[in-house]
Parts: structure tokens; C-alpha cells; sequence
């Protein structure tokens, strides 16, 4: 079971006298001793699956992970293992516990926008910067188990003044509306098991070993979770590598590797020191820059895969050259090593960095798929589908409602909603409960009550359903009903309907695809939607270039890697050129260089527009820090004319033709 692991993989898969962490560089193996301790806890130690959990840092790292284990174990053996992000387990917890924190069952849960909104609602004369400042406060108040009348206690500047007391009347009104963001689907759990022994000893009877992957992107209140679902028998296993901690920015605390020294004298530490993944020269470069860090703990990392292929470093004229440079260069390469689309990447510092990308790809047909950038579910066809279901499962959740009664149009309009949010306040109840209270009628004109009585109707028929029948078939029959099609193509041009018709399908169908899959009802269902990016939508099969930010490629790997932009001002970002800074920001080239197995190519350019301006662009410094094995190219050219960019068309027709026939 454990053939073709080295001695310390061996090691750490075996030890099961106390918390483990495992301190390793990149490629070196970390999430593959995590998988197969899974299968070797199962199948040696005759574990029930059910006793295991594990932690990954994205649903799509949880479901891989869940396939590798159902295949080591053959069919069936694996039922029962949780595999899933912080979040996701966090949302388990508050499901059955709803309970004993106030919660029902079918509690919403609002993604980023629904919280930016009501954000809006909260602060109606902020401009955008005192919103998002805000926002981010009370956020890292949350996750550092801060309430309201603490952070009062604590704000200093008068922004901070300012979050602290909106902060207790957003939590107000999350409460009203039956809903959590997404930092309550961590310190809810955590508040819970901290005043409740009952549920925090149910809890950690299930759980005989705990596995967490990219520990070092943990944060305070998800260490919190940790420590308290290992208990005293601290049985467990952490993978992690500083090195790669690259999510400060929302909290993450390098400082929980100390910390779990710190509250774990036991703590036991095991060290890989080969690297798998990559050839030498990506592995030297790596290693290169990351050494300008100040170090913190002593790693080695030596891989046997050859030298490989010299780095290419391509100086381009501007961005519009950079995206054809690697759409051109991408393809030639597949060409030339036979391979497939989806052996290649292309990462980048920002999502705005992927327009142009995208562009150039469509243009020369090369078929791709985008993750990390606006998610599909925040798109507002499928954010009005998703209200519906929203409001299927809470009845609580105004903004759900408001989105859902308003949506096709149905005759409801503002002093509709008005006259409803009044009596709501008087009588304390949600809008859905206003629309039938008694005296509503006073209230509303004889269409305006026939209309929203209708639709209150409608709802409540649709949740009758949606516990027995199968997911797919309710949402169907949903759509027929609110005829959502034909709002589409009345509302707007044929062709951005048609476009919007068409991701409402796909969803559809994807939903009804995790609905069998899961085995999960509708309203099930509609409670994780807020949890799943775009990466888990797209269908892992399809053969396409993976284009993919630098935070959310951690932990992939491909074969071919492009990384753009690697510029100063991008890469170190503009924001983060103080030393603390400065440093994530190596490490985010760090997890950039060691996604590449075989190849990498990075690129630049001698400048770039933004909006109307040019401006002049420098080569990032971690270009320089990458050590001499490097080959550079292009940087020469002067602006081409018009002549020169015809041939360059003609070239890459030409091109395209031979490849047609190969
Ligand atoms: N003992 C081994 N023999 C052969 N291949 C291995 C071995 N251990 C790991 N690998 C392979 O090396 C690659 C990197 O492994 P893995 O992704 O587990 O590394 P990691 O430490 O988790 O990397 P990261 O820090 O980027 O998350 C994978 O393709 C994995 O299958
Ligand atoms: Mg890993």
C-alpha cells in the first residue's frame, strides 16, 4: 500500500501517536501523504471512513482527493469519509446544530455579492473604498472571534470606528433573515463548541483522525475549529509549507506553525525533502527566489528529474503582444510535444490580468477554462434562479425574496415592498411572513395582494415538492412556471438572452448532475450553492488550458506552465512593496514557479496601457532572483506597422492550416 513512497512519506503516514505536522517545500509530496494516510487509517488500521475527516483548501482539492481515495480503496470502501474545505465542514456543523445556535435548518448562506449589497443597504452615503474597508474589518474581526462591543472597544482610526458600529447592526440583520456569511460558517461552529460540551464531544467522538492540507493558509478562527475537533486526543495530521502562505491578506497567520508548537509540546515534525513535480532548473529557480525570504524554518528541496528545459523569459512589446506571444507560443509548443491542451496553464497575478488572455485564446480557437475570476453562480441569471431556491429552503431571507418576487416582473413593484418591509418591522416577521399576515390587506391595493399572495402560494408549493422529488425535475417545472425564458429575450437583445438562457441550463443540469450525485434534495442543495466556484463547475474532463490566478492554482500542478506579467507593479503588486508585503508576494511567485512540472515560460512587457495611458513597465525583480539559468528573448522590436502585423497574421494563418492537417 505504501510502495513508491520515500522513507519520511512512509513515516508520516504511519504515525498515529500524537499531532503530526508535516513541513515540506512544494511538489515534495504534502497532499499525497494526506490521501494515502486516508486509505493506509481505512485499510490497515480498519478505521470506518466515517471517522475521518479531512481538510482541503478548495472543493475541487476535496473531490479530488475523494476520488484518489475511492480508488485506492475500491468501490464503495471510502462511504462515510468527509473530505471537504473548512467551509464546507462548517456548514455541516451549523446544519445540525442549527438548533442550539437559533439557526433553522434551512439558514441562507450569502456569498460575497449578497453581502456587498447589504453592505450598501447598512452604509447608503459611503463611497466604495469606506465599503470595502469596512467590509474587510468586520470580516477580521470575525475570523479573530471578535463581537461587536469588543471591536467597539478596540477600533482606533475613525474608519475602524465606523465598522464597529455597523458591525452589530449588519450581525442583526443577518440573524433576521435566518443567514450567515461566510466567516460565521467558521466561528459559529467555533462559539458553539466553546459553550457547548454536549455537541463539541458529539463531534469529536466522529472524528479519530483529522487531516488538514495547506495548514499554513489557516487562519485564527480555523485553528480554533481544529483544536477543538482534535481534543485532548490531538490525533491528527497537518501538511503545510510557510513558504507558500499566501492568503494574509484574508487573515491566514503564518504564525499558527508556531502556535501549534506552541500548544502541542508533543508536536511531532516531519520534514520532505524531495521534490517530485518539477525538473531541476524550475526547482533551482524556486529555490532561488524564495531564498531572498528571511528564512524561518530550515527546508531542503532536490528533485531527480532531469535539468529539463532552460526557463523562458519573453520580453514583450505590451500587453496585446504578450496574449498573442502566448497563445502562439502555447500552441506551437503543444505541437511540438504531442500534448494535450489541458497540460498547460496560464497564471497571473489579478483577475483583470485574463481579458486580454481570453481574447487572444477565442481568436486562435484554443479552447480553455477560467477559474478564480467571476464566479458563474454570481452571475445575475443564476443569482435570480438561486434566489428561488434560496427562498425554498428560508422564508426568512428578505433580500432572496425581494430578488425572487421582482424577478421576472410580475406587477410587484417598490410600494409593493414598501408597504410589506412596514409591516414587517411592526410585526417583527420577514417579508414573505408580511405577505400574509393579517391586516396586509389594508395595506395593499386588491392587484398588488392578489400578486403577492400568488407568489407566496407558488413558493410554498414548490417546497412542499422539493423534499421528495428529485431536484432537476422541481427546477424545471420552477422555470416553466415563472416562464423565465421568455423574461429573458423580452428584456434584452437576442443574443446576450440566448447567452444567459444557456447558462441557466447548464446550471440546471449541472444541479440536477450534484443533486443524484449527492443524493440531496433541492433545498439541500440550494444551501451550498453560495460555497462552489467556478473552478467545480467546469467539467473536469474537457481538454482546455487551465487559466487560473496564482491564489487559486495552489496546490495544482501542470506540465506547462505560463506565467504573464511578471512585471514590478504586478508582480510584486503595486500595494506590496513594504518588506512584510513584499515577501507574500514571493511566495505567490514561489507557488507560481512550482506549478510547473517541465516547462515554464514567463513573460513581460515594455509596457502597458491602462484605461487611455501608457505606461512604461520594469521586469519584476524576482526575475533577477531567479539566479542565470534563463533564456531570454524578444524585447528588440520596435512598434510594428501595419505591414508587419499583416505578415504576422499570414504567419500564424499558415501555421494554423499545418496544423489543420497534422
Ligand atoms: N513518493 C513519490 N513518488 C513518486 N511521485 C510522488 C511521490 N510523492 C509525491 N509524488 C507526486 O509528486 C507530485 C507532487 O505531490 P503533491 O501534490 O502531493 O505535493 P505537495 O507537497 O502537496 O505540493 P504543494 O506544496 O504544491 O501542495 C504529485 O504528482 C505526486 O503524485
Ligand atoms: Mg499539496
Amino acid at each position: 500500500m505504501t510502495a513508491g513512497l520515500n522513507a519520511p512519506q512512509r513515516e508520516a503516514i504511519h504515525y498515529l501517536d500524537g499531532p503530526l505536522l508535516v513541513l515540506a517545500g512544494a511538489g515534495s509530496g504534502k497532499t499525497r501523504v494526506i490521501t494515502q494516510k486516508i486509505a493506509y487509517l481505512i485499510q490497515e488500521c480498519g478505521y470506518s471512513p466515517a471517522k475521518i475527516t479531512a481538510i482541503t483548501f478548495t472543493n475541487k482539492a476535496a473531490r479530488e482527493m475523494k476520488e484518489r481515495a475511492a480508488q485506492l480503496l475500491g468501490d464503495g470502501a471510502s462511504g462515510g469519509l468527509t473530505v471537504s474545505t473548512f467551509h464546507a465542514l462548517g456548514v455541516r456543523i451549523l446544519r445540525q446544530e442549527a438548533k442550539a445556535l437559533g439557526l433553522k435548518p434551512g439558514f441562507s448562506i450569502l456569498d460575497a455579492s449578497d453581502v456587498g449589497g447589504l453592505f450598501q443597504e447598512l452604509m447608503k452615503n459611503a463611497d466604495k473604498d469606506r465599503l470595502r474597508a469596512v467590509q474587510n474589518r468586520i470580516s477580521l474581526w470575525k475570523n479573530g472571534l471578535l463581537g461587536p462591543e469588543e471591536a467597539a472597544a478596540q477600533a482606533g482610526n475613525p474608519m475602524e470606528q465606523q465598522a464597529a458600529q455597523v458591525y452589530g447592526e449588519y450581525e442583526r440583520t443577518l440573524r433576521a433573515y435566518q443567514a450567515v456569511d461566510f466567516d460565521d460558517l467558521i466561528r459559529l461552529p467555533v462559539n458553539l463548541f466553546e459553550t457547548n460540551e454536549e455537541a463539541l464531544a458529539r463531534w469529536q467522538s466522529r472524528i479519530w483522525h483529522l487531516l488538514v492540507d495547506e495548514y499554513q493558509d489557516t487562519n485564527r478562527c480555523q485553528y480554533r475549529l481544529m483544536k477543538l475537533l482534535a481534543g485532548p486526543r490531538a490525533s491528527f495530521t497537518a501538511v503545510g509549507d510557510d513558504d507558500q502562505s499566501i492568503y494574509a491578506w484574508r487573515g491566514a497567520d503564518i504564525g499558527n506553525i508556531h502556535l501549534l508548537r506552541e500548544d502541542y509540546p508533543r508536536l511531532k515534525v516531519i520534514k520532505l525533502e524531495q521534490n517530485y513535480r518539477s525538473t531541476t532548473r524550475i526547482l533551482s529557480a524556486a529555490n532561488a527566489v524564495i531564498a531572498h525570504n528571511p528564512k524561518v524554518f530550515d527546508k531542503k528541496l532536490w528533485s531527480d528529474h532531469g535539468h529539463g528545459d532552460p526557463i523562458h523569459i519573453q520580453f514583450c512589446r505590451d500587453g496585446e503582444h504578450e496574449a498573442e506571444w502566448v497563445a502562439a507560443r502555447l500552441t506551437a509548443h503543444r505541437f511540438q510535444h504531442r500534448g494535450k491542451w489541458s497540460d498547460y496553464a496560464i497564471l497571473y497575478r489579478g483577475n483583470h490580468q485574463a481579458r486580454a488572455l481570453e481574447q487572444q485564446l477565442r481568436n486562435q480557437k484554443v479552447p480553455y477554462a477560467l477559474s478564480g475570476g467571476q464566479s458563474f453562480f454570481e452571475r445575475a441569471e443564476i443569482k435570480d434562479i438561486t434566489s428561488y431556491l434560496r427562498l425554498l429552503a428560508n422564508q426568512d431571507d428578505d433580500p432572496a425574496f425581494i430578488r425572487a418576487i421582482t424577478t421576472p416582473k410580475r406587477g410587484i413593484g417598490g410600494a409593493t415592498l414598501e408597504a410589506l418591509g412596514r409591516i414587517g418591522g411592526q410585526r417583527h416577521v420577514s417579508l414573505f411572513d408580511a405577505s400574509l399576515a393579517p391586516g396586509v390587506e389594508q395595506q395593499l391595493n386588491a392587484r398588488q395582494l392578489e400578486a403577492v399572495r400568488t407568489f407566496c402560494q407558488f413558493i410554498r408549493r414548490m417546497e412542499a415538492r422539493a423534499v421528495k422529488e428529485p431536484a432537476s425535475q422541481i427546477l424545471e417545472d420552477l422555470l416553466r412556471a415563472i416562464d423565465y425564458e421568455a423574461s429573458l429575450f423580452e428584456t434584452l437583445e437576442p443574443r446576450e438572452a440566448e447567452s444567459k438562457w444557456s447558462n441557466v441550463r447548464d446550471f440546471v443540469e449541472w444541479l440536477g448532475r450534484r443533486g443524484a450525485e449527492d443524493n440531496k434534495n433541492l433545498l439541500e442543495l440550494a444551501q451550498t450553492i453560495a460555497l462552489i466556484s467556478m473552478l467545480d463547475k467546469n467539467d473536469q474532463d474537457a481538454d482546455a488550458v487551465q487559466l487560473a490566478t496564482l491564489h487559486a492554482a495552489k496546490g495544482l500542478e501542470f506540465r506547462h506552465v505560463f506565467l504573464v506579467g511578471v512585471e514590478e507593479g504586478i508582480l510584486p503588486h503595486r500595494d506590496s512593496l513594504e518588506p512584510e508585503k513584499l515577501q507574500e508576494e514571493r511566495r505567490l511567485m514561489y507557488v507560481g514557479i512550482t506549478r510547473a512540472r517541465m516547462s515554464l515560460h514567463l513573460s513581460h512587457c515594455r509596457r502597458r496601457k491602462t484605461g487611455r495611458e501608457w505606461r512604461d513597465c520594469e521586469p519584476s525583480r524576482f526575475i533577477d532572483e531567479m539566479g542565470s539559468d534563463l533564456r531570454r528573448s524578444g524585447g528588440d522590436e520596435s512598434p510594428p506597422d501595419a505591414e508587419e502585423k499583416q505578415a504576422g497574421r499570414d504567419r500564424l494563418a499558415r501555421f494554423k492550416a499545418l496544423l489543420a492537417q497534422s
